[in-house]
């Protein structure tokens, strides 16, 4: 059996973070490990507090699953802050993992910032050059380059920039402009483009997590970067179009919808 570590932070509700990664690990049949960077206390209306986890427990944990098991993909979530970008820089260096792809958290929907002010460029620095792909979505790709995003053409833009930071492959999440939502890869030679219909819903707490994750197992069962994406993207959007219409805001994605409705648990 593959398996694939998020490190990332939680998500006490269940919707984001290390508990949808690992929901989306295991709807793929691939073994899902954790380490865990930050603690929040977070709902469908929004982020209440976080708490980091210390630089040596940051450490400690990612020793702990590298030195015992064999892993085949990491995907990387919110981060925080500068010593825990240090750390896992640092470790993935040692054990370079065959894929890593990094989602760019920096902020969660109510606008609470997941990501220190002072530590973006240290992610970019740091963490880009170590990923197969770096998942942006628009406001995190225009934090990244300064650039206002309002169009396909603009989204393009940004990715190139985005790429001649250091990245290997840029897939922009398009879910923020009006319109269907369209995912554009850029892979240093050319745009390819990944567009769903738009599911009109407000449940879509935890649709990066879940699509840079799925893009992470995918790529530990041996599929390339292009069809990995494909595959994700179809992921994601039956995880939408079966949300859950839990709490009183952005409720959850359906993880096991698929696998439910295949084993005939959903009529
Ligand atoms: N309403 C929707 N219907 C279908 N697909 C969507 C919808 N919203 C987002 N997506 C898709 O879900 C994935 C996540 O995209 P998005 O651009 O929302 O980034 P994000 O990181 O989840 O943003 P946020 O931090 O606001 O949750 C992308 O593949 C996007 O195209
Ligand atoms: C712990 C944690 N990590 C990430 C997100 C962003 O979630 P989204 O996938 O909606 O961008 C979040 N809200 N909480």
């Amino acid at each position: 059996m593959k398996k694939v570590l998020t490190i990332a932070g939680s998500d006490g509700s269940g919707g984001a973070g290390i508990q949808a990664d690992l929901k989306t690990f295991a709807a793929h049949g691939v073994f899902g490990l954790s380490v865990i960077t930050a603690v929040t206390a977070q709902n469908t209306l929004g982020v209440q507090a976080v708490q980091d986890i210390d630089r040596e427990m940051v450490s400690k944990q990612i020793e702990a699953v590298f030195d015992d098991i064999e892993v085949d993909a990491v995907k990387i979530g919110m981060v925080s802050q500068t010593a825990t970008i240090e750390t896992i820089a640092g470790a993935l260096k040692k054990y370079t993992p065959e894929h890593i792809v990094l989602d760019p958290v920096m902020a969660a929907k109510n606008g609470c910032h997941l990501l220190k002010k002072e530590a973006e460029t240290l992610l970019i620095k740091e963490l880009f050059p170590l990923a197969e792909i770096v998942t942006p979505n628009i406001p995190e790709a225009e934090a990244i380059t300064g650039l206002g995003i309002d169009n396909l053409q603009q989204m393009e833009e940004a990715a190139a920039a985005i790429f001649r930071l250091g990245a290997r492959n840029v897939l922009l999440k398009g879910g923020h402009l009006e319109g269907n939502p369209t995912d554009i890869l850029y892979n240093g030679r050319e745009f390819l483009y990944f567009t769903q219909a738009r599911i009109e819903t407000k449940n879509t707490h935890g649709t990066g997590c879940t699509l840079s994750s799925a893009i992470a197992a995918n790529l530990a069962l041996g599929r390339e970067v292009e069809e990995a994406i494909t595959l994700a993207k179809d992921y994601i959007t039956v995880a939408i179009e079966h949300s859950l219409p839990l709490g009183r805001g952005a409720g959850p994605t359906h993880h096991f919808y698929a696998l439910y409705k295949k084993a005939g648990l959903i009529p």
